[in-house]
């Protein structure tokens, strides 16, 4: 039976990478998707930018929406302080099965915890099911019509804290509107841009960093 996308992205992790070298996962995941198939993760250019906001925050506790294979959740993992903590939110049961195991390979296991379902369904329940009490930096990369309604329903929940960073991939392409005009234009916010390019290609796309200001 024919493999998926997913299940080849892992077999060249598990080729290419050093286990327990997350950095060496980055890069076999990266070198997969230049070389052989392009796979929607976040990328090197726009995984640099990621880098620079999540050392910049020094996040004691993530919330990352869309896991797809784990490359964004390893990625912000390794630069994590020693009690640092990620949540990663996947839909697709198939797709998490891969994150686990590339999140096992790199050896993050102890700082990354995957969890299966709807950001719908799951932030509200956040708070009692993992004691978590508020997110220093939230990576949404999930389904781009659910920015606006999660980031409203994150309010809603307390789960943002004044100071607590939003950062948004794919806001140009495949684009999030109806979240770029909120969140630009709303008072309890303070936006920035980041112009890059959409991951592996030529094609404009960016990081919005936005400040949750209380
Ligand atoms: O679609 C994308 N990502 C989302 C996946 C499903 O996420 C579903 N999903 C994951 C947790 C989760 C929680 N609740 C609901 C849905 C939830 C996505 C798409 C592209 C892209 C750009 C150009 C193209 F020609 C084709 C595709 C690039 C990206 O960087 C992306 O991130
Ligand atoms: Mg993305």
């Amino acid at each position: 039976t024919q493999s998926t996308r997913p299940q080849r992205l892992l077999a060249a992790v598990q080729k290419n990478a050093t286990r327990g070298d997350p950095r060496s996962v980055v890069l076999a995941i990266d070198q997969f998707c230049r070389q052989k198939e392009w796979a929607m993760n976040v990328g090197d250019e726009k995984g640099c930018i990621l880098d620079s906001v999540v050392s910049e925050v020094n996040p004691g506790a993530v919330l990352e929406l869309g896991t797809y294979c784990g490359y964004s959740a390893v990625r912000i993992a390794c630069l994590l302080p020693p009690h640092g903590k990620i949540i990663t939110l996947e839909f697709n049961p198939d797709n998490a099965a891969i994150a686990r195991q590339v999140i096992a390979w790199a050896g993050l296991e102890e700082k990354i915890q995957l969890v299966v379902g709807a950001s719908g369904d799951w932030i509200p329940k956040i708070k009692e099911q993992f004691g978590v009490k508020t997110f220093d930096l939230v990576f949404l990369d999930h389904w781009k019509d659910r920015y606006l309604p999660d980031t409203k329903l994150m309010e809603e929940c307390g789960l943002l804290r004044e100071g607590s960073i939003l950062l948004a991939d794919n806001v140009i392409c495949p684009g999030t509107p109806d979240y770029l005009e909120y969140i630009r234009n709303s008072p309890r916010y303070k936006s920035q841009y980041f112009k890059s390019h959409l991951e592996y290609t030529k094609v404009e796309d960016g990081l919005e960093k936005s400040v949750f200001l209380g």
